[in-house]
């Protein structure tokens, strides 16, 4: 066993923030964006939230959301973190933060050496930073797409925050990814899924087994 922290997001049902916990994981996400078939209602997240044990810190996944948006879900959900996963610029990661007082985790996509600059902008005012693939043009989804990309890109870089890895991560990936970029955090959603939004307990347990390793 490592000390390797392991996000599950995109929870839809309380069997799936059970099997969460009982594997081991350190953070349970819910998705806020319509477009995604993992999208949640404030009330079904606060069901969720309210189910997840001690321990198991509940992150709101957002896409470009606005103030009203961010009162909701913050006033109605129990909360630990705020994961931003749009065209968040810094100023507005930092207004965020400031808001609303809880830690920001900013997601970043990356595709090639270009991309990793933003990076080191985004770990000047985020709590966290998730390295994410790049979305193809086009895509539905800026990010849940089950692609991976180059970890090279990352391997044994540094940042002024804690990381996470995520794209495209599965129960038979998530060890070489590790082995690769040295990450300690690792975010999963597609990976362990039976369908889309369809989480799959015996995934879950797997992927984190195989995290930690
Ligand atoms: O999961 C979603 O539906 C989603 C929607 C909008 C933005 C991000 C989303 N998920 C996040 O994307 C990455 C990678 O997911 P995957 O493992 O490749 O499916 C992960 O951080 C999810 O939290």
């Amino acid at each position: 066993m490592t000390d390797i922290r392991v996000k599950i997001c995109g929870l839809r049902t309380e069997a799936d923030v059970a099997a969460v916990a009982a594997a081991g994981a350190a953070y349970a996400g819910f998705v806020f964006f319509a477009k995604s078939p993992r999208n949640l209602t404030i009330a079904q997240a606060a069901t969720l939230a309210l189910a997840a044990p001690p321990g198991l810190a509940k992150v709101a996944l957002v896409v470009d959301a606005d103030d009203d948006t961010l009162d909701a879900i913050v006033g109605g959900v129990p909360l630990d973190m705020l994961q931003l996963h749009g065209h968040e610029s810094p100023d507005r990661v930092a207004e965020i933060r400031a808001r609303y007082g809880l830690p920001v985790m900013k997601a970043v996509g990356v595709a090639d050496e270009g991309d990793l600059a933003a990076l080191f902008d985004y770990s000047t005012v985020a709590d966290q930073i998730l390295i994410d693939a790049k979305p193809p043009k086009g895509a539905a989804l800026p990010g849940g797409n089950g692609l991976s990309f180059d970890w090279r890109l990352v391997a044994q870089r540094r940042w002024l925050r804690p990381w996470m890895l995520a794209g495209g991560l599965t129960p038979d990936n998530v060890a070489e990814a590790i082995r690769l970029t040295n990450a300690r955090q690792v975010d999963v959603s597609s990976g362990v899924e039976s369908a889309p939004g369809v989480k799959d307990a015996a995934r879950i347990t797997a992927f984190v087994k195989a995290a930690q390793a």
